[in-house]
């Protein structure tokens, strides 16, 4: 049967398999006819009991054992079983398989190729056979969003692990932590930051609400133009937080980060989330607050993200209208609305003890319009202020678009120093001018004439305001000369 001991030929290897095979089969089709008999004849509740108690039987007799490796734990979160699997078993595929399925989303570089429905990979592991097929089964899940059930076609897909039932202990002990170990390898030498979000899909993505795209955002911590020491500060704090596993296990505290960016737009908030994401290879998540209509789908879109990534929640203060939404009359369930308290459990409680290695990220261009229980110390680890654009981050900015090294001093530079500390400008306006010329001298031109214009701009405004003023104070004046005048007429009167 099928017994392999030490080193068998590959004869030996063949057979017993074909053996192994065959019996599997056997079983299958003795079931089937089972069940193409009693169709006619017998309840199907009763039918549906015979069948069970003739699969346990059929299998107990059986040789074989079998592993389903579902693609999700509870229909939400992914089983990183099934995910290891797969990036396995696509360096498992050998030309024995008929049927394979490529794929290539817009912005990836590479093929994506994957064994179809059906197809059988055999594997071979310290002697022991293992057969895997995938299979797919269409099931009906029931969806309520608040008001109404509706029932919704979804695709489960699934693994089929067979093998000799003597060698369960290795495959569960040896095999499948082997499977765990080489996924992570082989997703780690091809990893790419993959930015995930609501509504596109690749044939990577599978189950679940995220589809995923590859970021390939050439932001990094050197072309982006911030206060030095803010910068530094930030990397300092990745840097702890990707060494700290072992401490943040010790302490008892969860392995999480937050940051809360602020700043007017255009002065690179999401082009730091893609350098952070390109500098700890972690994916982003993508969550536009305002597609959610409850905090259990916020829940549930949490669970089916990933550890080692950055859930990002955009424009925080405008993407959600909280405090409508929680003083807003009668709410017949009160659980079908996200609401700020939903936002702060998910933050405090749900987010701080599920996964690991997750970094979570608030923007917004008004601080001050936040709820100051989003703001309260302890729940964002770092506010990080992105500002006006300073002569050191314009020097970034002309290295990265003009290739000017940073420490050489171009001519035009004296008058930008002098006019960018007067001015407020974003780092956007500043590249955007640099990009309409590959001519160093043109394109700084430019920069040089959007500054001017600014200036002259606030001086002229510096002008208004010191004018009005001017007016307020001799109106002001006026009407006390008045007031006198009035005051001694009627004295005069009385005398
Ligand atoms: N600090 C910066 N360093 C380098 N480039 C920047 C910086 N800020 C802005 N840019 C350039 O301007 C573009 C727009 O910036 P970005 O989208 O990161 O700004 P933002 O702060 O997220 O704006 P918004 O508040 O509108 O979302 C970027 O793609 C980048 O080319
Ligand atoms: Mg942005």
């Amino acid at each position: 049967m099928f017994s392999l001991s030490n080193m068998p030929s590959t004869t030996t290897v063949l057979s017993t398999y074909t053996t192994f095979a065959a019996s599997a089969v056997l079983i299958r089709t003795v079931i089937n006819e089972v069940q193409n008999v009693t169709n006619h004849l017998i309840p199907k509740g009763l039918q549906d009991k015979i069948m069970s108690k003739l699969e346990i039987l059929m299998g107990n007799l059986s040789s074989t054992m079998c592993i389903i490796i579902n693609e999700t734990t509870n229909g939400y979160s992914k089983n990183e079983v099934f995910e290891a699997a797969e990036a396995y078993l696509r360096t498992r595929i050998s030309l024995s398989v008929n049927h394979l399925k490529v794929s290539k989303v817009p912005r990836d570089k590479t093929l994506l190729v994957t064994i179809n429905q059906g197809e059988d990979i055999v594997d071979n592991f310290d002697c022991t056979l293992l057969k895997w097929k995938l299979t797919c089964t269409e099931t009906q899940k029931t969806n309520f969003d608040g008001d109404v059930f509706s029932n919704e076609n979804v695709e489960r897909r699934s693994f089929e692990l067979r093998f000799d039932k003597k060698f369960r202990d290795k495959v569960l002990d040896s095999y499948l932590p082997f499977v765990l170990k080489r996924s992570k390898e082989i997703n780690e030498a091809s990893k790419a930051v993959r930015l995930h979000a609501l509504g596109f899909y690749s044939e990577m993505d599978g189950a679940g609400p995220w589809g995923s795209v590859n970021l390939d955002h050439p932001s990094t911590f050197d072309t982006l133009a911030m206060d030095p020491a803010v910068k530094n500060e930030l990397i300092e704090d990745l840097n702890r937080f990707a060494r700290m596993r072992h401490f943040y296990r010790r302490v008892g505290k969860a392995w999480k980060r937050g940051y809360l960016l602020y700043g007017p737009p255009g002065t690179g908030k999401s082009s730091l989330i893609a350098a952070m994401a390109n500098y700890l290879k972690f994916d982003v998540y993508d969550l536009e607050l305002a597609h959610l209509n409850s905090n259990s789908e916020l829940r549930r879109l949490v669970v089916s993200t990933k550890n080692k990534s950055i859930l990002v929640i955009e424009d925080i203060d405008c993407s959600i209208d909280i405090e409508n939404r929680e003083d807003g009359g009668y709410n017949p369930n009160p659980q079908s609305q996200l609401t700020l308290s939903g936002l702060l459990n998910f933050i405090d409680g749900l987010w701080s003890s599920y996964g690991d290695e997750r970094i979570i990220i608030f923007t917004t261009n008004h601080k001050d319009r936040l709820d100051p229980a989003l703001l309260r110390p302890g729940r964002m680890d770092m506010h990080i202020h992105m500002s006006y654009c300073t002569f050191s981050g314009f020097k970034i900015l002309a290295s990265n678009y003009l290739g000017i090294k940073s420490h050489s001093n171009h001519s035009k530079f004296d008058a930008i120093e002098r006019m960018i500390a007067m001015v407020e400008v974003t780092p956007a306006e500043i590249a955007e001018e640099l990009m309409k010329s590959e001519d160093v001298e043109i394109a700084l031109d430019k920069v040089v004439e959007l500054l001017r214009k600014k200036r002259d701009r606030s001086v002229e405004e510096i002008k208004d305001v010191a004018e009005e003023k001017e007016r307020e104070i001799k109106e002001e004046r006026e009407k006390k000369v008045i007031g006198k005048k009035r005051k001694l007429r009627r004295r005069r009167s009385r005398q």
